[in-house]
């Protein structure tokens, strides 16, 4: 992955409470996995910010070094890597996903 890749890659991340790097938007997700991981985030009523992997190559391939993780979709929360698609169903049943949002939130909100 190049320096520039990794910086924006990182500007993204680092810049958003939440980001989700998908195949297609979540209103057009191109991938059953990348749907999956919206419809979690959308349940929970988490806003959050979306990458289309599909328009970057530079992305699509630089993201899976990035996180040391192979495929797509990936959540960051808090400038940190929480999973793909089935970590985020484990913890979303498990209430985890929703604690972790919480607790994302708390911060923010004591960082103002
Ligand atoms: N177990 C993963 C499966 C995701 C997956 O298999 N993604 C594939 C198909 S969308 C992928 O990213 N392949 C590499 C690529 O397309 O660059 C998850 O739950 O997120």
């Amino acid at each position: 992955m190049t320096d520039d890749t990794n910086a924006r890659i990182d500007a993204v991340v680092k810049n958003n409470p939440v980001v989700l790097f998908m195949k297609g938007t979540p209103l057009f997700p191109q991938c059953g996995f990348s749907s999956r991981a919206v419809a979690i985030l959308e349940r929970l009523g988490v806003s959050f910010e979306s990458v289309d992997v599909l328009q970057d190559q530079a992305i699509r391939q630089g993201i899976k070094g990035y996180s040391d993780w192979p495929t797509i979709p990936q959540l960051y929360v808090g400038g940190e890597f929480v999973g793909g698609s089935d970590i985020m169903m484990e913890m979303y049943e498990s209430g985890e996903l929703a604690e972790l949002f919480q607790n994302a939130g708390a911060a923010a909100a004591e960082a103002k």
